[in-house]
Parts: structure tokens; sequence; C-alpha cells
């Protein structure tokens, strides 16, 4: 029998998905394991306690820790978690697993635990029963495209009459329900909760985003993997890997785990470089890309403003493709979902009717207000390669200017700067105009961040104004906004909100936008600030 514990408080997320969003109230089912059990699988040293104490939950936060507890003390990029064993063992937690000294009262269980990150994996999968033992997990890793894959690929599996679920940036489904989500890859005892979930549900096929930082903090560990997809690999994250080549040998690590296939963009420089690795071993590879070479390949691809066709190319027979995104990136992303349809033995109707279904996704390319003379887009391009690709798409269409509203948010230290100057170039060498602003500036300097934007901007000659409150800019960028023009607000995508310090501040852009519009309509200010 395998304990469950869904409260409340499992989950608490800030970003929004669409759809009904699941709620664990009501769903509390509690059962108990013995410490003995839960640690079977885990090496420690018992430091007090005993090992027949009977556990009800897990938690890694001490606010969450439930009466019959078992706390995973931390030690955090923010806070040492070790700092709250009394409060979990206040809450009522009954045994404590940490990775230095700590005290407990006498009674408490305590376990220490070399790397207490891959403790609270290990436990969490056993605690579980190891529900990614009998599902087909697909782990989708890479700089960017990772939510626009796990979509095709959840709208493949449908049009192929599976459930399926999914686990990413926008927040994740168990089946049609929706689970809100603070990270693209949450945590590995979250993780756990909703492959629980999952197979309560009788779904076995599970589409995920696998982050460089859930590899590296040990989210994804003990998930027994079937299909490793490789997107492309371009600067991102260099705060915590420090170099592009410890930032690809994380990455690299999931196709080390996987046991049915391998799918890699055989057209990017690192994805090339994994082929290499991954050659001649199993389980099978499968390259997608443009280029011919590749066993998925694509012809005769022609973007429109408001989507692109191309002919997809297989080893088992070819067919037309049209989807409801412009652009190449797109392409690459569908190339990707249909190598997953072929090497799950999907037929070509369903992956084709799987990939056309997918109408639009929230903050991915995502037309927020149109009218015949002008367009307002929001997507979610957060790294130089993403935006520049986004404009480039957006650039044979647009008859007027391209108005890029955009910020970067990016570390502390000459990663972040090196981040900010890049996507100030881009933006200087594609945007007519560039309005500079704050995304998510958190403990930084939002205005040091603006000139170090600035200076990228500069330097490839752009033109541009500065904001520090992002809804200004977006006001600016509308009232600038004249006949043929398309005002691009790049970086948040889905997110609906802004963090200024340690106050995250509700920022709908899409309400923003539309209340902005609907104000200048009222006021029949649009003939004079909307005119050519
Ligand atoms: C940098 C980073 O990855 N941080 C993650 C990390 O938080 P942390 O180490 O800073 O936690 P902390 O605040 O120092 O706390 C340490 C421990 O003390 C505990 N604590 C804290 C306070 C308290 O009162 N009681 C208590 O027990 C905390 O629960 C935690 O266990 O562990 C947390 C729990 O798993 C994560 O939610 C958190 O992700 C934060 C929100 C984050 O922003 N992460 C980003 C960088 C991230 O992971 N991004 C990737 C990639 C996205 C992409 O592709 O672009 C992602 O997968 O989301
Ligand atoms: N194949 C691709 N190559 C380059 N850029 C892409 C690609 N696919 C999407 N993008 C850009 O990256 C943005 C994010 O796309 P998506 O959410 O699919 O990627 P992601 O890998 O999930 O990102 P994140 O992990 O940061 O959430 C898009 O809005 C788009 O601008």
């Amino acid at each position: 029998m395998c304990p469950i514990n869904f409260g409340a408080s499992v989950y608490t997320e800030h970003t929004q998905v669409p759809g009904n969003t699941r709620t664990y109230a009501g769903l509390e089912r509690r059962s108990i394991m013995k410490l003995v059990s839960v640690v079977a699988d885990l090496a420690y040293t018992l430091q007090q306690g005993e090992l027949q104490t009977e556990i009800t939950s897990i938690a890694f936060d001490s606010r969450e820790v439930t009466a019959g507890g078992l706390f995973v003390a931390i030690s955090g990029f923010q806070v040492d978690g070790h700092a709250y064993i009394q409060q979990a063992i206040g809450r009522g937690a009954s045994a404590v697993v940490v990775e230095q000294e700590s005290v407990a009262p006498e009674g408490i269980a305590v376990l220490k635990v070399a790397d207490s990150r891959d403790a609270l994996a290990r436990m969490s999968a056993t605690f579980y029963g190891n529900p990614t033992e009998t599902m087909n997990l697909i782990g989708v890793t890479g700089t960017n495209g990772k939510t626009t894959i796990t979509y095709f690929i959840q709208s493949i599996l449908k049009a192929a009459d599976r459930s399926v679920g999914l686990i990413g940036t926008i927040g994740s489904f168990i089946g049609d329900e929706a689970v809100q989500s603070r990270n693209t890859t949450p945590e590995s005892l979250h993780l756990q909760q909703l492959f629980f979930q999952m197979r309560e549900s009788d779904i076995r096929d599970c589409v995920m985003e696998v982050s460089s930082h859930a590899l590296s903090l040990k989210r994804t560990a003990y998930c027994r993997f079937r299909t490793g997809i490789f997107t492309n690999l371009t600067p991102d994250h260099l705060e915590l890997h420090h170099s592009m080549e410890s930032y690809f040998e994380v990455k690299a690590q999931l196709f080390d785990r996987t046991t049915a296939a391998n799918i890699v963009n055989g057209d990017d420089e690192y994805g090339r470089r994994l082929i290499e690795r991954l050659r001649g071993r199993a389980p099978r590879l499968i390259r997608y890309g443009i280029r011919s070479e590749n066993e998925v390949y694509a012809t005769e691809i022609r973007c429109r403003e408001d989507g692109t066709s191309f002919i997809a190319h297989t080893p088992v027979g070819r067919f037309a493709v049209d989807l409801h995104f412009p652009g190449m990136i797109y392409v690459y992303n569908a190339l990707a979902a249909i190598a997953f349809g072929l090497s799950e033995g999907i037929d070509l109707s369903a992956i084709r009717r799987g990939l056309e279904a997918v109408k639009g996704i929230r903050g991915r390319m995502e037309t927020v207000y149109a009218n015949g003379d002008y367009r307002v887009i929001v997507d979610f391009a957060h790294t130089e390669d993403g935006l520049e690709k986004l404009l480039l798409t957006l650039l044979p269409f647009v008859k007027g200017r391209i108005i890029l509203v955009f910020g970067v948010y990016g570390a502390e230290g000459e990663h972040g700067e090196r981040k900010r100057l890049a996507m100030g170039r881009v933006a200087g060498t594609f945007a007519d105009l560039s309005v500079v602003t704050s995304d998510n500036p958190k403990q930084q300097n939002p205005a040091r961040l603006l000139l170090e934007i600035e200076r990228g901007v500069q330097e490839a000659g752009g033109v541009y104004r500065s904001f520090l409150d992002r809804k200004e800019a977006i006001h600016y960028a509308l009232n600038e906004c004249r006949k043929g023009d398309i005002v691009v607000i790049a970086g948040k995508g889905h997110e609906t909100t802004q963090i200024l310090g340690n106050a995250e501040i509700p920022f709908n852009e899409r309400e923003i936008v539309n209340a902005y519009m609907a104000e200048q309509e009222h006021s029949g200010l649009e003939l004079s600030a909307f005119s050519e």
C-alpha cells in the first residue's frame, strides 16, 4: 500500500495555468509508512530516534509540515533549511533528515545524509510507490522550445486516444485538470506527487520539461525516463552552470537514463555533440532538423503571419503539416514531436492531427490585441537566441515598425551582464524601436539593469526609450504604435507577476494592453494616437 498525503498546501504555486485549475482540497488521503520503509533505499546514518516511527507525509519546507511528517532540511541558495528544524518539529514533524550536524528533542528521529536534495528525491519516489517505474515518461530538455514541444506531444498522444499528463513552465496537467506550478520542473517531492496522481487517474504517458536546474538540483533523480528530447543549447542560466560546457554536461545527463529513445536536434551545434556521444548506444537515436541528413526533416516550409506549413519527411513516409504558429522555431519544435510520435509507433495521420490541434500556447507568439491596422504580441522570448528568432520571424510580415518592449532578467554578476548586453544588441539590431524596461529585477537595482541593456542597444545603433516601470513602458509602446506596426512585448509570456525586491506583484500584460486599448477607444483618442 502506498501512503498519500495531498493536503491543500502540498502544492502552492504562483503562475496561472489555463483550464480548471486543480486544488488539492478534499483530496487528502492519509496513509502511514514506517520510517524504515521510507528510507529503505537511502544511504544514511541514524543519529537518534527510532526507525519504527510512523511517517504520514514528507516536506522540505517547515511551513508545510503536518503532524507525523518527515522534514528534510535543505541548505538552499537563500537560507539554510536546518535553521527551520525546530519550526518543523513544532508543527508536528516526527523525523528529520539533515546533511549537517543538528540537534532535535529526544524522541524525534534524526537521519544524516550526504545530500539532502538527493535524499528528498529518493524518499519521495519510495513514499509514492516509484510511480515512474510503470509510466511512459518523456523528458524534454534544452534552452528553448521545451514548453512548445510538450504541448505538441500532449496533443499527439491525445490524437492517438491516450490519456496524458504534462509538467512544465506554464503549469501541469493530470489529464485535462490543471495544476499550478512555480518551477518549470517542480521539486522532486511535488514531481512524485504528480506522477502518483497520474497513475491514480490511469494516466501512463507523461511529457515533462526537464530544466538544467532540475538536473543539477536532483529534482528528477529516481524518475525513470523512457524518452529524452534535446532541443538546442544557447547561453542561459550560466550563473548556475558557469560555462556552456558544464551547462551542456548537465543537460546531457538526461540521455544516459533513457530506455526507449533519444531524440536530438541534429542541426544544433550541441545537439550534434550529443549525437556523437549517443551514436551506437542504446536506446534508439532519432535526429530531427531541417537538414535532410536527419531522420525526421522538413521541406517546402512556408511561413505565414499566422502559421507555418511544411512537408514532414520520416523514415516511414511524408505528410503535410499546417501549424498555427509562425516561424522556423515551431517547425523545429514540431519535428521533435513528430520524431517522438514515430518512436511510439503512432500513425502519421494522428501525429498530424495532434500538431494541427494546438491552436495557441499562452505567451508563445500570442496575439493579445489586433485590429486591422496593428497587432500586439506577447512572447516568452527571454534569451538572446529566442529574442533574435522571434524578431526574425516577425520581420517579413511587418509593414511598419517593430516596437519591442523588453527587459532582461539575469543574475547578478558577469553572466547576467553579458546576457543583458547581448539581448540589448539583438533588440538594437532587429527592432525599429526598443522600449527597455524591467523584467523581474528581484533584489537587483533595476536602474543598473536597464543601463546594461541600453549599452547593448546603443552598440547596435538601435533607437530606444527606457522606463523602469514595465506598465509605463507598455503604455508608451502602444501610444507610439502607428498603422502597420507590431508591438512585441517579450520576456514574460504566460507570467502574471512582476518580482520587485521580495514582492511578487500582479502583472498581467494581456489585461494591461486591453485596458489601455479600451480606454483609447472609449476616449476617442485612437484617431490621433494611432493615425498613420
Ligand atoms: C535557484 C533555485 O533553483 N532555487 C530553488 C531552491 O530554492 P532555494 O535553494 O533558494 O531555497 P531557500 O529559500 O534557500 O530555502 C532552503 C530550504 O529552506 C526551506 N525553508 C525556507 C524557509 C522557511 O521558513 N522554512 C523552510 O523550511 C525551503 O523550503 C528550502 O527547502 O529550491 C526551491 C525548492 O525546490 C525552488 O523552488 C527554488 O526555485 C526558485 C523558485 C527558482 O527561481 N528557481 C529557478 C532558478 C529555476 O529552478 N528555474 C528552472 C529553469 C527555468 C527555465 O528553464 O528557464 C526551473 O525548473 O524552474
Ligand atoms: N526551438 C526554439 N529555438 C529558439 N527559440 C525558441 C524555440 N522555441 C521557442 N523559442 C522561443 O523561446 C520562448 C520560450 O519557448 P518555450 O516556452 O517553448 O521554451 P522553454 O524551453 O520551455 O523555455 P523555459 O524553459 O525558459 O520555460 C518562445 O516564446 C520563443 O520565443
